[in-house]
């Protein structure tokens, strides 16, 4: 039986998250934790198996080719998951070449925690039907750029469903992976951070939606616009910093840019307590992380979530994660960058 898997990674935004969706420069990076899709023909209905929630959704071909208008009035139908299944499915084939199929989406990536979970989903979906409907073609199993991007602005479609207004971050590092800067749909790879960072990210064990937590910032930034402005100018401005501490040439070799990066963390995380995207269980977290000298910082839309912290060469962070485990919180080391979407 015809059948396909493809696997897409998670993401850190470092710094930029919410300035990014009002076309300020972010810096994001791949994670070893992934998203799988694999799809096969199936001889009954189409189904939409989701392990992680232990849930099978079973959807008619008839719901499936329905417009969103439709679908919106279709108590059974209208959460956002099954909405982002047919937009994205409508985006690949036609109902006339529609064959009934078996999809199981599965991750390693908290959901609704700041590491993309929502964009992996669109985008191993996405990739898995092109392939599956023969609507991309990959040589020896490896994507061209023409069909990366053409995985990536299908599953923006859906990432939008999720997100309300997406600037498109993590749809695209999820697709291309690395390490990039992004602005306005635009990315420029970078290679000098991929000698070896580690970071430390918490979960604090908060899930909660981006869509909620961006429209919260929609509506500071409505009534209060120029003060929004100058934050999310300075959001920028510590991208901005980031990248020349590690492309400057030191004059001083006492000084290692991640000490710096570690103070940029401070002070972007202050800026997104700022926009009302913190909450209160991050800040026992953010203390633990002091007391051992790392200042860990809101990573994605906040609201909970994850917070990360540069770990430093040669430092023993034993304490610090013994008090991460006293305190029942999941965390774990990655480093930065790794491959986008691959087919297994
Ligand atoms: N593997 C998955 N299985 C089921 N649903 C998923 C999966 N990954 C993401 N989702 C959906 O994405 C939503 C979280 O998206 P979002 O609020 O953007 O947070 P995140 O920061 O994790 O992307 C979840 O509520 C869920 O509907
Ligand atoms: C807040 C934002 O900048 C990032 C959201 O990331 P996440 O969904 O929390 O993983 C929104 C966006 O860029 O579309």
């Amino acid at each position: 039986m015809k059948s396909i898997t493809v696997s897409c990674p998670g993401k850190v935004i470092l710094f930029g998250e919410h300035s990014v969706v009002y076309n300020r420069l972010a810096i994001v990076s791949s994670l070893s934790r992934r998203t799988t899709c694999k799809i096969s023909e199936s001889e009954k209905q189409t189904s939409l198996y989701l392990p992680l929630f232990e849930k099978t959704y079973t959807i008619p071909t008839e719901i499936l080719f329905q417009s969103l208008n439709e679908i919106e009035q279709n108590e059974d139908y209208s959460e956002p998951l099954i909405k982002v299944l047919l937009v994205i499915l409508q985006s690949v084939v036609s109902k006339k070449e529609f064959t009934n199929l078996k999809i199981e989406i599965n991750s390693t990536i908290p959901i609704g925690s700041g590491l993309g979970s929502s964009a992996s989903f669109c985008v191993s979906l996405a990739a898995s039907l092109l392939i599956f409907f023969k609507k991309i073609d990959p040589i020896n199993n490896t994507f061209t750029q023409e069909q990366l991007e053409k995985i990536n602005t299908i599953a923006y479609k859906g990432e939008n469903i999720f997100h309300g207004s997406s600037s498109g971050i993590d749809n695209t590092i999820s697709t291309f992976g690395g390490i990039f800067t992004y602005q306005k749909g635009k990315i420029k790879p970078i290679s000098f951070l991929k000698k070896n960072i580690e970071i430390l990210i918490i979960n604090s064990g908060i899930q909660r939606k981006t869509k909620e937590k961006v429209g919260r910032v929609r509506e500071l930034y409505d009534q209060y616009q120029d003060i929004m402005t100058h934050i999310f100018n300075a959001m920028e401005q510590i991208t901005v910093q980031f990248i020349s501490e590690f492309t400057t040439k030191q004059t001083n070799t006492e000084t290692n840019p991640l000490d710096k990066a570690n103070q940029l963390c401070r002070i972007c995380h202050e800026l997104l307590c700022s926009i009302d995207v913190s909450h209160p269980k991050l800040d026992p977290i953010i203390k633990i992380g002091q007391k051992f000298g790392m200042h860990l910082k809101i990573t994605g839309a906040g609201g909970g979530g994850c917070v990360y912290g540069f770990l430093l060469p040669n430092v023993d962070y034993s304490e610090l994660e013994q008090e991460l485990k006293n305190a029942n919180l999941q965390y774990f080391r990655s480093k930065l960058g790794g491959e986008g979407v691959k087919i297994l």
